[in-house]
């Protein structure tokens, strides 16, 4: 496979990566059904050499009915029924066999897919501008990799019929076998075909991508709204059309030559025809051949051509599902890569992380894969136990970039984060996320029952009522089991019949009693928890949690990024991001007194005005 952390191949998939992707469908298939595998992998060639059996049967007719032969003639008869026969009950069995074989083994590479792109441990097949397109490629070809299989054992069965026909006709003449060689201009031809319309496919990947997120944007309940408001439709429309045309136009041109040169090996392959027939008659007039094999040579000779004509079709969709199965074994070798980069298995695997220690940021600097812009800059801060941490700035200042080092969605660039004096490296980063918890910006409205989609933030604990209960009380949700039709066991979500959609700020609670459900954590992370809420819950909802935390045994460390200063001043400790760097660190009174930047955002974020990107009041 090609490097996993490179940027896009471009080109055909090599000899090493289809062997690759071959064994995957094989093992896969043995896997989902190891009877039905082997069944399929053992019939299919057989049918497909079975293909020939008719037309020996018919050179053996027209021969026995030359002679006058009435005896040759039934048994050429009963081998024709047999031979009918057999490649069709035979052939609609393997067919049957297949078609449920290649769907197990979609099934299978689908719940692969999941478990692979849930369990990496951090986000960057999901954000790094070189893997992006591979992932869009690999969920939209998702569907093929079921069909690969039945890609390959039909090539199979085909390749079979070949070498039958082959045989077949080396025994008419043995220059009658070289008419295979005159299809592999065509052979050829397709196959570079497919190369070059997976390399248009990579090559527009980004336009189609960009295409498929316009299409979204336009059907998105979310959107619909503001597309109204702005009167965007059309703009909308229009830009998908133009990237829709760029994509077209690529894969057209690209089309027209493909079919040219298909057509020019197709007359080679007719060229080719015409000469074993001729050899045929040839044989017959000079008395070294019978009429039956002339009759075999049209009819192996039309055989192979359907055969030729069966296999590039296949060999298309054999490409195209290969190329489906090298973005799965891309997927899997990155998170190989990826897993590899966690510190290895301890003898006696370290504990998770309990609360009661420092955080502390040595010298942290990190930067975007696939970006030269440092995004954070040589951050060195303490938080000591039980500290909540709030962390303030403008837009872009690198606030959720330091949240997503905290959760170890992506590791330090240089510098250190350290937790009990220890590099958080050496936990995997499984074991250390057990001991946080936390609330994204852009949460997510998971449409499940009230209950579980704020259980599963203490999955233990899920279906316990006392528990949700306790964290919807804890997140300022404790209202909404009330105001819902069925309490807890309310689905949520307009998708759902009978589900229920909240408001921005219900589901912000939702989030919130999520991320609160853990017991103990030693870290909570809470970026823009509370830009949904009206500032009266907002209110209550800081004071009940600082006050929760001043007084319980092992409070964690709370790292708040907001906007909101009537919040942030009630944290202990608060630190100024600017443009990646800490300008500024101390308590509410110090820094108010110290009259710098944050004085400046407070007296702004107080008379209302949330940051100084708002225009300020002449
Ligand atoms: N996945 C990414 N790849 C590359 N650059 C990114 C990525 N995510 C964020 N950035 C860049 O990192 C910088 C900091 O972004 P970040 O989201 O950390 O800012 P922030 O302080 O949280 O802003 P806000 O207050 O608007 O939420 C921005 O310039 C942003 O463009």
């Amino acid at each position: 496979m090609p490097d996993p952390k490179g940027p896009k191949s471009g080109g055909a998939p090599t000899l090493r990566d289809q062997a690759r992707a071959t064994a995957l469908l094989i093992t896969t298939a043995i896997r989902a059904d190891p009877r039905r595998a082997v069944l399929v992998l053992l019939l299919a060639p057989a049918v497909g050499a079975c293909t020939v059996g008719a037309a020996l049967a018919i050179r053996m007719a027209t021969d026995a009915a030359v002679r006058q032969d009435a005896g040759a003639a039934l048994r050429a008869a009963a081998l024709l029924l047999a031979a009918v026969a057999i490649t069709h009950a035979a052939g609609t069995y393997v067919s049957r066999l297949r078609i449920t074989l290649q769907q197990q083994v979609g099934l299978l590479l689908d719940q692969r897919l999941m478990t692979l792109t849930t369990g990496i441990p951090n986000l960057s097949h999901h954000e790094h501008p070189a893997h992006l397109d591979r992932m869009e490629l690999l969920r939209n070809q998702r569907g093929l990799l079921g069909s690969a299989f039945g890609a390959l054992v039909e090539n199979l069965r085909a390749v079979c019929g070949l070498g039958a026909a082959i045989a077949v006709l080396a025994s008419i003449h043995p220059a009658a076998t070289a008419l295979p060689l005159f299809a592999l201009p065509a052979i050829a031809a397709s196959r570079s075909g497919s190369r070059r319309m997976g390399e248009v496919d990579e090559r527009t990947a980004e336009a189609d991508r960009l295409r498929r997120s316009l299409f979204a944007l336009a059907c998105s309940p979310q959107a619909a709204a503001e597309i109204r408001v702005y009167r965007t439709a059309a703009e909308l429309r229009r830009r998908h059309d133009h990237l829709q045309d760029e994509v077209d136009r690529a894969r057209d041109r690209a089309q027209l030559r493909v079919t040219a040169r298909l057509a020019a090996g197709w007359l080679v392959f007719g060229a080719g025809f015409l000469a074993a027939v001729l050899l045929a008659v040839r044989s017959v007039a000079r008395g070294t051949g019978t009429p039956g094999d002339v009759v075999l040579t049209l009819m192996t000779g039309a055989q192979l051509l359907g055969t030729v004509s069966g296999v590039i079709g296949l060999a298309g969709w054999l490409q195209q599902a290969m190329r489906a199965a090298g973005y799965f074994l891309w997927l899997s070798d990155h998170a190989t890569a990826q897993e590899q980069q966690q510190p290895p298995d301890r003898a006696v695997p370290l504990p998770t992380p309990r609360p009661g220690h420092d955080l502390t940021l040595h010298r942290l600097s990190f930067t975007y894969p696939g970006t030269d812009r440092p995004v954070l800059k040589d951050l060195s801060l303490r938080i000591p136990p039980g500290t909540t941490l709030a962390l303030v700035g403008e837009n872009g200042a690198g606030k959720t970039t330091l949240a997503k080092l905290l959760c170890r969605m992506y590791e330090p660039t240089s510098g250190t984060l350290r937790y009990a004096g220890r590099d958080l490296r050496s936990w995997p980063a499984a074991t250390w996320r057990q001991a946080l918890t936390a609330c994204f910006q852009d949460f997510q409205r998971f449409e499940f029952t009230l209950r579980t989609a704020v259980g599963i933030g203490d999955l233990p604990r899920a279906d316990d009522a006392d528990a949700v209960s306790e964290g919807l009380a804890r997140g300022g949700g404790a209202d909404l089991p009330a105001d819902l039709p069925h309490g807890l066991d309310t689905q949520l979500g307009p998708a759902f019949p009978g589900g229920t959609d909240l408001s921005a700020g219900q589901w912000q609670k939702v989030a919130l009693s999520r991320a609160l459900m853990r017991h103990d954590p030693a870290l909570l992370v809470l970026d823009e928890p509370a830009a949904g809420l009206d500032p009266a819950s907002e209110h209550a909802l800081f004071t009940r949690y600082t006050q929760a935390a001043r007084t319980s045994r092992t409070p964690p460390i709370t790292v708040l990024i907001s906007h909101r200063f009537t919040t942030v001043r009630m944290a202990d400790l608060i630190a100024v991001l600017d443009a990646g760097t800490i300008t500024e660190l101390g308590t509410h009174e110090q820094l108010l007194s110290a009259g710098g930047r944050y004085a400046n955002l407070y007296a702004l974020g107080t008379r209302g005005y949330a940051t100084t990107d708002t225009p300020q009041p002449r």
